[in-house]
Order: C-alpha cells, then structure tokens, then sequence
C-alpha cells in the first residue's frame, strides 16, 4: 500500500470556473495533480533521467503507486511547475524559470491518443506534447500504392521548401535499395529489435506491408519538429524563416518552420486518424494500374515477384484509400508537374509560401510571475515590478497533437 499524496488544489489566484488549477510551491521540484481516480506526480525524484522530467501515479482506488510508460520527449527538469487540469485528459504544465522553448508542456493522461495506447501496450501510458506558440500546422500523411509516385512528390516539396517541411524517417526491416542510406530514406532495423521498440511503445504506428515491417517512431517525428533549432544553429543564416514580433521582449524573431510529412501506407494511416495526431490525410492515385506497373518496373528496384505483390496489394489499397474516409484529400499522379502543381495548391503554397508561414515559437515567461484560469483561457502575470507584463494561453485554440508533437496555441501578451 502506496501513502496517499497531499495534492495542492486550487490556487488562491485562480478565478476558475471549469478544470482545477494545482499549483507547486515556488520552489518545489515536483507537482501532484487530482485527475479523477488518480494523482499524477510530475517530476521531484521519479525523474526519468537528467534530461527528462519523471511520471508517477497514485491510484485511489488500490492505493498504490505505479509508473506509466511515458510517451514522447518530456521536459527538462524545472525549479517549479503549475499545472491546470484541461479537457480530453490534458494537463497543462507550466515551467518555472525556463528558456522559451521549453516553458510550456501539455501531459496527455486520458485524451483518444492515450487510451488507444493503453488498450494496445496492456499498460497504463501518458505522453508528453510541448506548447509553442502560434499555429503549428498540421503534419501531412501521403499514402498511396507502391510506385505511385509518393516518394517523388515529397522529394519536389522538400526540395522547393527546404526549411518549411521535415521528413519523417520511417523504420523498415526490408534491405536497402542501392541508393538508400540508413537514417535518411529509412532506419534500416532488425525484425526483432524493431518488434521490441514497439512493445516497448516507442512506435507512433506500424504495419506489416509487402511481406516486411514499417513504422514510423515517435522519435522520429521529434526529430523534425526540433530540426528547426538545428537548423538555426547549425547555418546561422537562415533563409526561408518567418518573422514574427515577439511583444515581450519588442523584437522580430526569425523561425524557421518545419512541418512533419509523413510517407505511410494506408494501414499506418489508419492508426493515425484514430490517434490524437492532428494530419492532413492525402491519397495518391495512379492514373491506371497498367501505368502503376511500368512505374514500378521502371524503377527498377524491385524483383519479379516483389512487383507482383505490390501490385496485387495495390488494388485492395486504391479501394481503401478512396472509400474508407480516412483521406479527406486524393490526388491523381498522372501528369507529375499538374499532380506537384495541385498539391502544392491544397497545402496553400501556389506562390505564397511566406503567407503559410508557421510560427514554431516558444512561450517567454516572466521571471516571477502568478497563474489563474479564466474559462478557456490562463492568464500568467508578472510580479514584482512596475510594468507588468501579461500572457494570455488561449487553450481553445490548441492545435497539433501529441506526442513528441508540438502543440499550437494562441498567446496574447500584454505589457501594462
Ligand atoms: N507522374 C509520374 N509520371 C511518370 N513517372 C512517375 C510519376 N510520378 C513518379 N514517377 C516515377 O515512378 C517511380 C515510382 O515513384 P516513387 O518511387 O516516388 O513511388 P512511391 O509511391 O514513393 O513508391 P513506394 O511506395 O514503393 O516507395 C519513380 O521512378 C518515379 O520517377
Ligand atoms: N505503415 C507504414 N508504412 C510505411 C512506412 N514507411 C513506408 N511505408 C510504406 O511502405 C510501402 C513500401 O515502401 P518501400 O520504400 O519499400 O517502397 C509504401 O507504401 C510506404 O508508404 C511507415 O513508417 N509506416
């Protein structure tokens, strides 16, 4: 039998009417926050290591403690937190006395995403997701039978944006083709390692296709929504970025923006819409199977009998991907230019690609400051100094989605 913790609920400052505000002491390192049956424990000693902070829950009901299977990449230790209870099974984590980019975290402990997670792992499993500010746009699945011209079309889209997307490296246990580099086209990954980091849940989702397993980690869609800090320091210039006016500090800021694409098959797809990753679902079609074929042998990658299954996996495709309603756009490759000219246009980039700009940005707190939620929105106020800035969360603008994903969110800041 577990010790039941002390939860801290409801914060003087909060003026509230829906969700409970839990607040830590100033300098407390950790945070409990009452969720129905359980109490989640964020941060103090459970950390999971020096980089991330730890999770533990309580359960009322059998009195004990036990740890999840924590999901995504968490936040870095804090000297404080306060912490909001928000619809769908999120808690909003607000750090004290952190850098921008890392201030603003969201702990999903029963959203869809989660519980899918848990039915699926037979275990109990949270997920972390950051807060930036403004609207970090949607990530892109592109399914589509195999040589339909997928690959290609990404290939135009990141070649004509480099900065504007980001590839997530899938896994793969089939072997590399001639051209293919390990962490760049694929992780090329052995059938029992891979089947174990999906056990292990660190697999956003997965699928058996053409005889061999695919999946796309939740590592590897980090990876591209932290490639923009990379990419600033690694080339200084940036070229492609968007500015925005930051009103606390009274300065532009450049941020180079990446959106996640994502190259799955219609199985993976599946998963996704059923998870909490907010995508854009794009089908490709080919204009006939006879043109499918000679694509896929023009190509040249693959044997008699490989082409063979694709192809006869390719129909049973083509009829999902236009009657299952998990692709709320298809796009025929016929004419490549017309094909990448339509695609570009139902992704708003025909010409305007600085007016679709994203603003992947962090959230600058003040150094001390007081946390209060008003309806749907949390308002932080500095303190102790005689121009005080305010920051609005708008929590009903939160867009994106967990985990290892950045979460959009509307900030305000007001200086008076
Ligand atoms: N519109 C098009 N017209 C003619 N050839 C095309 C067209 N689009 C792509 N191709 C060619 O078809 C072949 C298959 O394209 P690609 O490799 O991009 O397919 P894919 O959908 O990514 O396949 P896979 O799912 O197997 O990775 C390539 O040789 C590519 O150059
Ligand atoms: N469900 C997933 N499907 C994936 C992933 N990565 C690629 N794919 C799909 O596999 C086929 C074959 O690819 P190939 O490179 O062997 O020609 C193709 O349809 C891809 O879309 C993944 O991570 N998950």
């Amino acid at each position: 039998m577990g010790e039941a913790p002390a939860v801290l609920v409801d914060h003087p400052e909060n003026g509230h009417s829906n969700g409970v505000c839990v607040k830590s002491e100033p300098e407390n390192t950790e945070i409990t926050v009452d969720v129905g049956d359980r109490i989640f424990l964020i941060g103090g000693n459970h950390e999971r290591n020096n980089f991330s902070i730890g999770v533990q829950i309580y359960d009322k009901i059998s009195n004990n403690w036990f740890s999840p299977i924590v999901l995504g990449t968490g936040p870095k230790p804090s000297k404080g937190y306060s912490a909001f209870v928000l619809e769908q099974g999120r808690i909003l984590v607000i750090k004290k006395g952190s850098p921008r980019n890392d201030s603003i975290w969201f702990l999903e402990v029963d959203s869809p995403y989660v519980r899918e997670q848990k039915k699926l792992l037979r275990k109990e499993v949270v997920a972390w997701s950051k807060g930036v500010r403004g609207n970090a746009e949607k990530p892109i699945v592109i399914s589509g039978p195999s040589g339909v011209g997928k690959g290609t079309l990404i290939s135009m889209l990141m070649k004509e944006f480099p900065s504007m997307f980001g590839f997530s490296v899938s896994h793969t246990t089939r072997s590399p083709r001639s051209m293919e580099m390990d962490g760049v086209h694929y992780y090329f990954a052995d059938k029992k390692v891979m089947e174990k980091e999906i056990k292990d849940g660190k697999f956003l989702e997965f699928a058996s296709v053409h005889g061999n397993l695919y999946g796309t980690s939740i590592e590897s869609v980090e990876a591209v929504t932290d490639s923009g800090k990379v990419y600033k320091k690694a080339f200084g210039l940036i070229t492609d970025a968007f500015c925005v006016f930051d009103l606390l500090n009274n300065e532009f800021c450049f941020c180079p923006t990446q959106r996640c694409i994502l190259d799955i098959d219609v199985q993976g797809a599946r998963s996704v819409r059923a998870s909490s990753l907010d995508a854009i679902f794009i089908f490709v079609c080919p204009p006939s199977m006879k043109e499918l074929e000679d694509r896929l042998r023009a190509r040249g990658t693959e044997t008699e009998e490989q082409i063979q299954k694709r192809l006869r996996n390719a129909e049973a495709e083509i009829k999902e991907g236009i009657s299952s309603g998990i692709f709320g756009l298809i796009l025929y490759n016929d004419n490549l230019e017309e094909c990448y000219k339509k695609l570009k246009n139902l992704l708003g980039l025909d010409g305007l690609a600085h007016v679709n700009g994203v603003e992947i940005e962090g959230i600058n707190l003040p150094i001390e400051y007081t946390v209060s939620k008003m309806e749907d929105k949390i308002i932080i106020q500095e303190t102790g100094k005689e121009t005080r800035n305010k920051i609005v969360l708008d929590i009903s603008s939160l867009n994106g989605g967990a985990p290892g994903r950045t979460r959009g969110i509307l900030v305000d800041a007001i200086k008076f």
